[in-house]
């Protein structure tokens, strides 16, 4: 194990809701004692990790830690892709779908002492309209609720849970017609969903089984549902037995074009972008980075 090599924490300040306060101490802790050097940089704005990420692969520094929550770690990444370095995850966020689908501990000390391991490996990243996502990607009612949360007062999951409830029986389902592989269907769907990572995070499992490291997407299509069935769809999610019930396909793909015109919005980690002209188009990047885990 290298222990000359600098590690780089890149820390979203206003990310979730924990205290970073012992944040620095804790660093020390675990790795001052192994004698690895770090170095840690605070984020000032939306797309500053991505800027503190380029400076630091200019002076080639091998490992970038990104501390915070999904969208912290979408923007370290970003920057990463295919980069001969590798990134850590401490989780600070209200999802952590990455730390949580990576196996990384959610508490902050353990996740810090699991960085110091050094352990490597290479995951995918998928794209949706040219955007990088590492957990889940797409189109439907996460879009949707994506959107809500964007424009609603206040943050966090009770945010998301609020959102999710109002939203929830108002939504129709939307039609789509998806090309992929040479053959091109049209379905309705309540949501179509890109995941790479098993889960949206909150440990909310739309496909399970999915491998971030087989150099495919799943694509989940949940078909429209009765207000029966949304109780069992909901528990299944939170209990990873989604990708048994009948409303959900679950299909591999590796590159997919989907046309929408009703669609006025997709989602990229959760975060809403706004669809203009109802094509979406989704690929997977084999092996794009490298992670500690
Ligand atoms: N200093 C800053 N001030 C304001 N926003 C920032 C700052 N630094 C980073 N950001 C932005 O904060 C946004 C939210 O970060 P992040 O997703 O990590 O936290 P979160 O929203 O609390 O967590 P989760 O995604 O798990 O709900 C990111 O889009 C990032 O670009």
């Amino acid at each position: 194990m290298p222990t000359k090599e600098k590690i780089l924490f890149v820390v979203n300040p206003v990310a979730g809701t924990k205290n970073k306060d012992d944040f620095s101490s804790w660093v020390e802790t675990h790795l001052g004692s192994k004698g690895l050097v770090y170095e840690i940089r605070y984020t000032e704005r939306r797309g500053h990790a991505v800027e503190l990420v380029n400076e630091a692969l200019e002076q080639k520094i091998r490992y970038i830690v990104a501390v915070g929550g999904d969208g912290t770690v979408n923007e370290v990444a970003r920057g990463m892709v295919n980069a001969d370095a590798a990134m850590g995850v401490i989780p600070m966020g209200s999802g952590n779908g990455l730390a949580r689908s990576l196996g990384i501990p959610l508490k902050i000390s353990d996740a810090i002492a699991r960085v110091s391991e050094l352990n490597e490996r290479t995951i995918d990243a998928g794209y949706i309209n040219g955007e990088m996502f590492l957990c889940t990607a797409g189109v439907g009612f996460d879009a949707h609720i994506g959107k809500c949360f964007e424009f609603a007062e206040g943050r966090g999951l009770s945010t998301y849970v609020r959102e999710g409830l109002k939203e929830f029986a108002k939504y129709k389902p939307l039609s789509y017609r998806i090309e992929s592989d040479g053959k091109s269907v049209e379905r309705e769907a309540f949501a179509l969903t890109f995941a790479n990572a098993p889960q949206y995070g909150n440990n909310a499992y739309i496909s399970p089984n999915a491998d971030m490291s087989d150099g495919l997407l799943d694509m989940c299509l949940v078909e429209p549902f009765t207000m029966v069935e949304a109780l069992v769809l909901v528990t299944e999610l939170f209990t990873k037995n989604i990708h048994r019930n009948e409303r959900v396909r679950i299909t591999r793909v590796k590159e997919v074009k989907v046309l929408s015109p009703e669609s006025d919005c997709f989602h990229v980690d959760g975060e809403y972008r706004p669809l203009e002209g109802g094509e979406i188009n989704v690929r997977v990047s084999e092996g794009a980075l490298k992670v500690l885990v």
